[in-house]
């Protein structure tokens, strides 16, 4: 494998060329150059060696201090739910691997009800039972060790991979057992969820469980080190591939185009600028491009070759060479009630509790159903108020093309809800300051937008997030507050936490009014940066931008292969089935499938 920044070094025509070398893009190209050529144009650098990148234990919450070379954001604008007076930071990953060398390596898996969703919209060939082999053949999942399987780690082994490129397992030594055992037992009290093995299996509603993250354990360095989609697809010994070229810090302008004689277009190449500025160049693709610059950048890239809603490009100065209203339309992301910090009870301090100054994010994890998070009818509650909510506001700025699409994707949450899907989730992180308790909403129905205001490609399009501005999302997000305020006053998590933990977190109490709660949720949510939608897979006639196989409408061989493509966010986390849409997307290329 050639890895590059200077274009002087390359040839001038691949077979295919990747835009973007991120989670879902590295693994798209790994399959693809074993019998191709194929270029890979990444945005940010190179940062293989870098420790703050492949230490699992660097990056959250220590950015300021050791700054990721991968580390880049950008801020939503304030609107309607962020109080009208947040801007609301939209991070992202940029570097080789994208965001899967900065995130939190929280292993999730999109659940059986949520593929089955995906499927119902549109999509055949995306439900459970054909997409779980995509996401087994992404990894290596490593069954727990003797020491951790007596502090409670466990597993599934039939719903695993063994044998793929992306390292899964529990950290080792186990991060902190009194805590996480404290958490799994405080969740069942709080939610009445129960104890899984493993939360991959497609049910983890109604769940709880010790986690598994995107990591792997070193012999060499007898340590933990991430596995991010460079250190899984790219750089390896075992992945080296002659036909796989990756241009760093570089950014695609733009796909080019030709007409063809039906009315479809066929992507030829691409137009490259140094990401630092310079001069342009021109690479072709003999086949296809794929384009995978992730759900904040791949509708702009779009746009910028003409592909979108075609009045927007007019007015932009640009000649539309496919009209498509859903690229940046249908945008989403979770909510996130973050940092919640509770300070230990002075009893409390020892490694077992805090991991000394390990903090891995997330290493219990409970799923509530509807049901288990708002009572016996949760489920019917949740299912009127999903198919009661008004379109008006989405459709008003754009968020979605019609209002077929803002309730169809309803009814379909409704139906995921019937079939425990879970509503909410409740994650526990120890450090050395405290014990963290975060709580992140799953489906989202608020609808934004991603747009370009230039065509200038190393201006960030601009990204209204529009959260929380259907009413269910708002419901669902006291709910999550409310639930963090009951882990901190439930035994066992209650002993380790001192007694005015709650207070000094600035978490509402129990007596709090639902006003008092959303006050405090508008003006400290995060986003739950899994961004996905803005250029969904499902039919055109809902706004769809490509179709099951994941060609967009009216091409003949430009593809998209991220977060962009999934139409609701049916990935709690959203890295793992990524890697099981780059599998995917690899596998239908290969066979031609169009
Ligand atoms: C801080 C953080 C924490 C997270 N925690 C978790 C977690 O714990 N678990 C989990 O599962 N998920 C997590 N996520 C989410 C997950 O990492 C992302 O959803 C996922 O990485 C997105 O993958 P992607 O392939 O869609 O895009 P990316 O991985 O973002 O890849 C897109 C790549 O394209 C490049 N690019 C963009 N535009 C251009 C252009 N014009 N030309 C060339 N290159 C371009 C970018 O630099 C980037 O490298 C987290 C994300 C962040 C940011």
């Amino acid at each position: 494998t050639f890895i590059t920044n200077d274009t002087s070094t390359l040839n001038g025509s691949y077979e295919y060329i990747i835009v973007g070398g991120g989670t879902t893009g590295l693994a798209v190209a790994n399959r693809l150059s074993v019998n191709h050529t194929v270029l890979v144009i990444e945005r940010g650098p190179d940062a293989m060696d870098n420790e703050v990148v492949n230490d699992p234990f660097m990056p959250f919450g220590t950015w300021v201090l050791y700054p990721s070379p991968c580390f880049n954001t950008m801020d939503a604008p304030p609107q309607v739910g962020s109080n009208g007076s947040r801007l609301l930071p939209l991070t992202h990953g940029s570097c080789l691997g994208g965001g899967s060398s900065i995130n939190a390596m929280m292993g999730s898996r999109p659940t059986f009800a949520g593929m089955n969703a995906l499927e119902a919209l549109g999509n055949p060939g995306w439900g459970w039972n054909d997409f779980l082999p995509f996401m087994q053949k992404s990894e290596t999942f490593a069954p727990p060790t003797a020491e951790q399987r007596a502090d409670g780690a466990d597993y599934i082994a039939v719903v695993h991979g063994f044998e793929g490129p992306v390292g899964v397992s529990f950290a080792t030594p186990f991060v902190a057992p009194t805590m996480q055992n404290a958490a799994i037992n405080t969740s069942e009290n709080v939610y009445g969820v129960s104890l899984s093995p493993d939360l991959g299996t497609g049910f983890s509603g109604g769940h709880v469980a010790h986690y598994y993250h995107h990591i792997h354990f070193n012999e060499t360095l007898q340590a933990d080190r991430r596995s991010s989609s460079a250190w899984s697809y790219l750089y390896p010994l075992a992945q080296q591939r002659p036909g796989l070229t990756v241009l760093t810090e570089h950014i695609v302008s733009s796909v080019i185009t030709r007409p063809e004689s039906d009315g479809n277009i066929t992507a030829t190449g691409v137009f490259v600028q140094p990401t630092a500025g310079g001069q342009n160049s021109l690479f072709n693709s003999t086949r296809e491009v794929v384009v995978s610059a992730g759900a904040l950048y791949s509708p702009a890239v779009l746009q910028r070759s003409g592909i979108g809603n075609a009045t927007f490009l007019k007015s932009l100065g640009i000649t539309p060479v496919l009209d498509l209203p859903g690229v940046g339309a249908n945008f989403q992301d979770q909510i996130l009630l973050t940092k919640v910090s509770f300070p230990l009870a002075p009893s409390a301090n020892t490694t077992n509790v805090t991991a000394g100054d390990k903090v891995l994010l997330g290493v219990v994890v409970a799923h509530p159903t509807a049901i288990d998070a708002f009572g016996p009818n949760g489920t019917d509650i949740i299912e009127a108020a999903l198919l009661n909510s008004s379109a008006e506001f989405a459709l008003s700025v754009g968020g979605v093309v019609n209002a077929e699409s803002f309730s169809a994707q309803a009814s379909l949450m409704a139906n995921a809800y019937r079939i425990d899907h879970p509503i909410i989730e409740l994650f526990y992180t120890p450090g050395s300051k405290g014990l963290e308790a975060w709580s992140q909403s799953i489906l989202p129905l608020s609808r934004g937008t991603v747009r370009i205001n230039t065509t200038d490609p190393s201006v960030d399009p601009v990204v209204n997030t529009h959260f929380l501005t259907v009413d269910i999302d708002v419901q669902i997000a006291l709910r999550m507050a409310r639930g963090i305020a009951q882990a901190a006053l439930t035994p066992p998590f209650s002993d380790l936490i001192a007694i005015d933990a709650l207070a000094e977190s600035g978490v509402p109490g129990p007596d709090a009014t639902d006003e008092e709660v959303k006050d405090w949720v508008l003006a400290t949510y995060m986003p739950g940066i899994h961004f996905v939608g803005s250029n969904s897979m499902m039919p055109q006639e809902l706004g769809g931008v490509v179709c099951p196989e994941l060609l967009i409408y009216g091409t003949t061989n430009l593809r998209v292969a991220d977060a962009s493509i999934v139409p609701m966010s049916i990935f709690p986390h959203t890295t793992l089935g990524l890697y099981g849409v780059g599998e995917k997307a690899a596998d239908m290329i290969l066979n031609g499938q169009k």
